[in-house]
């Protein structure tokens, strides 16, 4: 079948395309289908845009950038068409990618529905970009915002490309995870509290999280609420994988089923046939998202575009954003804006993002000060650079060593040198963000959440207490007095010792997250169950055995069954599992006993400590690097490594005194001192010539 140079298609190929075309159109019918299906749920009232009710706060989480949203549709259309084909070929996607001709006709045909950005890098750019490209030169898309999360295991979806996980290794169904939650995170008695930490530490990983993970769930028409616990609607609904809730509830009396929207799909790396990936829509970087936003159009809207600043409001707050983006109680409120969206999700976030706001703020004035040639961008950029730089260093130097110990801190190469540079950047490695890091490993935090916001005033014994289900999604706290409770939030945060992290969930995360006036709440936890098994997370046996711990093969707590469980977590998971490989990484991780010194469990432990691994060696822009032009001087370096997250509170509030490390509770080694006494951030070293700017610059800088 072959003519004088030019080809012509085999019988098989002619029959692949046929396949791979029908695929297509399939998927691109189902696709109309849904949207139509999502405009009808609106138009009857099913799906609505209050964001005052429970379901409304949840679906603040939803994807909203016209950029995520058209990557839904290619994400939707490209798995539809990977399973239609899968069903009428009888051929494996693994089969099917693994052959030449399968591919080819694949890539040829679903390329209209492939992302085609083309991204081109400057290799000299002395700054990162703002969404997270090229810091990887080879690999321009790593790390990048609006790109897969990636996995340490592959997922395992029931029917291996997109549908949830329900299924037991018996064939039944997995229990509610509901019913796991009422099982195991519960405990009648009084507040757990772990000795020596501070709720710092709670708060500075929420920060964190922030800044390297956001996945966008489904949203409905009109940018409404999908609801998927409608009796009357549709319950086939693709977004939907709401969570029964048990006959017997403790709480949710009269209800039968939880709000839980799916995350969207993300387009498969390279576009091939391949299992529903998740999106990541803020850069994986370390690098401030949370206060610059992870697009240029972000970053410009949040600048004065004047010597160097944020916008702020008055009393140096946030500016304002959308007035559907939070919950008002009162004309003078207004909803917070900032680099991230979840700004205004309890008070104990917005007050840690309103404190690098007005660090960047107070750092770039002395900066335009000191160089009075600078332009707004090289001021903005200079005091960007500084403040990622002082969130790495809290991040690696104070807050990784009190949730892992010495042993992982080294094992991984984590630690903080103290000694002047570190150059550890390695091109090989993806800093990208992973699955079971998002969805499951980096919540341990939630048990870490207290159940009050609380404001503590200068002397240090007065305390205001606000019920945490009073403040979700409600900028009331840190508005009232003109934002003079921010420092009392502070002065809170590094005071107060934090509820430990074990299988325990306060009531006001379990039952109450989200709290409406019709009374209707979430269980957090149950939705951290359901969101691993929304993504095909694998079990907990199956992250035993990629950590290289013991697998359990039986519920005892003697070898060979769940070694690192006490007696009466272990008879939990019997009681909420019926066999050990069934249990959720979630459950299994959070319910173990932590590793010596360590704030976590030995499974959790190694998630943790390979990712951070990958946010420090995967990063050009590491900010202990010296002797490039990216990076700070060896002066400007040694100024950075002084500081301490306790300084930085001090030099923007009304804080005189605090401890030394505000993520340890006050102690004799660790005593309240006066803030003068704290190491103090010189910009000296920031001084240029207009000669050096120029060099540095061009001469038309
Ligand atoms: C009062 C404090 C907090 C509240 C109210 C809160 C609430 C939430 C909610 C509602 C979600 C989305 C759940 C879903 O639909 O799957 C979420 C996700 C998450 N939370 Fe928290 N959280 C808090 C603190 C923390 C802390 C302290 C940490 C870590 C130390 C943390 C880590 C995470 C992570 C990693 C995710 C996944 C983010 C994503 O993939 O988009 N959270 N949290
Ligand atoms: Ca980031």
């Amino acid at each position: 079948s072959k003519n004088k140079g030019k080809k012509l298609p085999t019988e098989e190929e002619i029959h692949f395309t046929e396949l791979i075309q029908n695929a297509i159109e399939y998927a691109e019918k189902a696709w109309a289908e849904d949207t139509l299906k999502k405009s009808e749920s609106y138009k009857h009232g099913v799906d609505t845009k209050n964001q005052r009710s429970s379901d409304g706060q949840l679906s603040l989480f939803a994807d909203e950038d016209p950029k995520g949203e058209r990557l839904e549709e290619l994400a939707y259309i490209s798995l539809e068409a990977t399973k239609k084909l899968e069903r009428s070929s009888n051929v494996s996607i693994s089969t099917i990618r693994s052959s030449k001709t399968w591919l080819k006709i694949w890539k040829t045909l679903i390329h209209a529905y492939c992302d085609k950005t083309k991204i081109t890098c400057d290799p000299n750019a002395l700054y990162r970009s703002a969404n997270g490209s090229c810091n990887n030169l080879h690999h321009p898309t790593w790390g990048m915002a609006f790109t897969p999360q990636l996995r340490f295991l592959p997922p395992t979806y029931d029917d291996w490309i997109d549908l949830p996980r329900t299924k037991c290794h018996s064939g039944r169904t997995l229990p509610s995870a509901r019913k796991i939650s009422n099982t195991m995170f519960c405990e009648h008695d009084k507040l757990r509290i772990a000795k020596n930490h501070t709720i710092m530490v709670m708060a500075w990983g929420q920060f964190i999280d922030h800044d390297v993970i956001f996945t966008p769930l489904f949203k409905g028409a009109n940018g409404s609420a999908i609801s998927c616990c409608d009796k009357d609607s549709d319950q086939t609904r693709p977004e939907c994988f709401p969570i029964e809730i048990p006959g017997d509830d403790p709480h949710f009396k009269n209800k039968t089923c939880m709000n839980f929207v799916r995350s969207t799909a993300s387009p498969s790396h390279s576009c091939l046939p391949a299992p529903r990936e998740q999106l990541n829509q803020v850069t994986s970087y370390i690098d401030a998202s949370t206060v610059y936003g992870s697009s240029e159009k972000e970053t410009k809207s949040l600048r004065t575009m004047k010597k160097g600043k944020l916008l702020t409001s008055k009393g140096g707050l946030p500016p304002a954003g959308k007035e559907k983006s939070c919950v008002l109680q009162h004309p003078k409120e207004y909803c917070f804006r900032a680099g991230d969206k979840r700004v205004n999700v309890v008070p104990n976030l917005s007050a840690t993002h309103i404190l690098f706001i007005n660090e960047h703020n107070r750092i770039a004035k002395k900066l335009a000060r000191l160089n009075r040639h600078w332009t707004d961008e090289i001021t903005f950029q200079e005091t960007r650079k500084i403040i990622i730089a002082l969130m790495q260093h809290i991040t690696y130097r104070e807050y990784l060593p009190k949730t892992l110990n010495a042993d992982h801190m080294s094992h991984y190469g984590l630690n903080y040198y103290p000694g002047n540079y570190n150059n550890v950047y390695d091109p090989s490695k993806n800093t990208g963000t992973r699955n079971s890091f998002a969805a499951a490993a980096f919540r341990y935090g939630h048990s870490q959440i207290p159940p009050t916001q609380s404001v503590l005033a200068e002397d240090h014994i007065t305390y205001k207490h606000y019920p945490l289900e009073e403040t979700y999604h409600k900028p009331f706290l840190t508005q009232e007095d003109k934002g003079k409770n921010v420092a009392g939030l502070l002065r809170w945060l590094s005071t107060e010792p934090t509820t430990c992290n074990d299988r325990v969930f306060e009531p006001q995360v379990r039952d109450l997250l989200f709290l409406d006036k019709k009374g209707n709440s979430f269980d957090l936890p149950a939705i951290n169950i359901q969101r691993g098994r929304d993504h095909g997370m694998p079990c907990y046996n199956e992250w035993r055995e990629w950590c290289n711990l013991p697998v359990a093969k039986s519920f005892e707590v003697r070898e060979g069954g769940l070694v690192d469980h006490d007696p009466v977590c272990a008879g939990l998971l019997k009681k909420a599992y019926g066999h050990v490989n069934d249990i959720d990484l979630y459950a299994g991780a959070i319910s173990e006993q932590h590793i010596p010194n360590g704030e976590v469990g030995p499974t959790f432990a190694c998630i943790i400590a390979r990712q951070f691994h990958a946010y420090k060696y995967g990063d050009r822009f590491w900010y202990e690097q010296v002797d490039k032009p990216t990076a700070f001087t060896r002066a400007q370096l040694k100024q950075i490594k002084k500081i301490t997250l306790s300084k930085i509170s001090c030099d923007n509030f009304k804080i005189r005194k605090i401890q030394k490390d505000s993520f340890t509770t006050i102690s004799p080694s660790n005593p309240l001192t006066d803030c003068k006494t704290l190491p103090k951030l010189k910009l000296r070293p920031w001084k240029e010539t207009i000669a050096q700017t120029k060099k540095k610059h061009g001469s038309n800088y």
